[in-house]
């Protein structure tokens, strides 16, 4: 049976975290999503206009997929589209062969300009794999039966490498019990219910529930109802939702409460610190916050901000899909 482990290395800001893979010949750096299903890759096939600075994957490699075409556009409005080859891919050891490599012919230009990522390995459900006329499935689904047990953890860190372990959980990653809670993955996420939630010293998470979330490795942020986030910068002195910043924004010199948030019987916090994201400009004044509302969305996203406070486990070993949380 399989088991193996890569690192998770933060870009700037911690705006993604990116593990090198090899696919065929090639060594990429990828950005593992949980919040999306297709693994896609700057490649040969790219035009060198958008391609520069980053790893290619060399299709000579690959069985190129007779018809096979992708198209996927995500929530930030980048996307990209192209061909597909079946290929070998290991990521920490763990190796799949004849693993859909979808190799782009057309990139948008936040990729283009992100020069960290060689593209994106996605790990949601492999019912939203963007693959015409046959769907094909994320990495993970692809070497699921050769695990030593059908799940993978995700350990993010603020400003420092962290880890995804697939096959196994190392307790040496977290402390105290893992959570689970049941998975909603009906429209092919990691979904969840999140209960109630407090700000600074209350920590019992007792307010509003959240509602329905799914944990997002792919996604920065943290995004909750508009209430949950109003109420929460309500703590913080000069807090303002400044739409032309795209959101909540406050005076750099604050020391931000914490947010914890109860999900199943456990009650979990994201530290202030964690919530002052980053400067909105080089004077270091104006800063931009990591808790955000969302846009109407119903669903909130557990992103980066939340996900690299704690130790989760995307468990496939049970009948029904679960996700834990612990304490790092
Ligand atoms: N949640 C999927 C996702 C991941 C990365 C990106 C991205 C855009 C530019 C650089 O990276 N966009 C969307």
């Amino acid at each position: 049976a399989q088991e193996g482990s890569v690192a998770a290395n933060p870009q700037a800001e911690d705006e993604a975290y990116v593990c090198p893979v090899t696919a065929g010949s090639s060594q990429l750096n990828l950005d593992f999503d949980t919040g999306s299903a297709d693994l896609w890759v700057f490649a040969t096939d790219t035009p060198s206009s958008e391609s520069q600075g980053h790893n290619l994957y060399d299709t000579s490699s690959g069985q190129q997929i007779d018809g096979a075409t992708w198209d996927i556009t995500y929530q930030d409005q980048s996307g990209s589209k192209g061909v597909v080859f079946s290929d070998t891919v290991v990521v920490g050891g763990v190796t799949a062969t004849s693993q859909a490599v979808e190799a782009a012919t057309s990139v948008s230009t936040q990729f283009v300009q992100n020069t960290g990522s060689d593209g994106l390995l996605g790990l949601a459900f492999s019912s939203i794999n963007t693959v015409q006329p046959q769907q094909q499935t994320t990495f993970f689904d692809t070497v699921a039966d050769s695990l030593a047990a059908k799940l993978f953890t995700a350990d993010l860190k603020k400003g420092e490498a962290g880890s995804y372990d697939f096959g196994y959980i190392d307790d040496s990653k977290h402390t105290g019990d893992i959570t689970y809670v049941d998975v909603d993955n009906s429209q092919g996420f990691w979904g969840f219910t999140a209960g109630g939630y407090s700000v600074g010293d209350d920590t019992s998470a007792g307010g509003d529930s959240i509602g329905s979330a799914i944990a997002d490795t792919g996604t920065t942020l943290l995004y909750v109802p508009s209430s949950v986030a109003s109420a929460y910068y309500q703590n913080v002195d000069g807090a303002e939702n400044d739409s032309s910043q795209g959101g909540y924004v406050f005076p750099c010199s604050n020391t931000l409460p914490d947010f914890h948030v109860a999900i199943g019987s456990g009650v979990f916090t994201v530290p202030g610190s964690y919530i002052n994201y980053a400067p909105t400009d080089s004077s270091g004044s104006t800063c931009f916050g990591g808790l955000q509302g969302g846009d109407g969305q119903s669903l909130s996203i557990f992103g980066d901000i939340f996900l690299k406070a704690h130790f989760v486990v995307f468990d496939q070993t049970q009948d029904s899909p679960r996700l834990g949380f612990a304490p790092q």
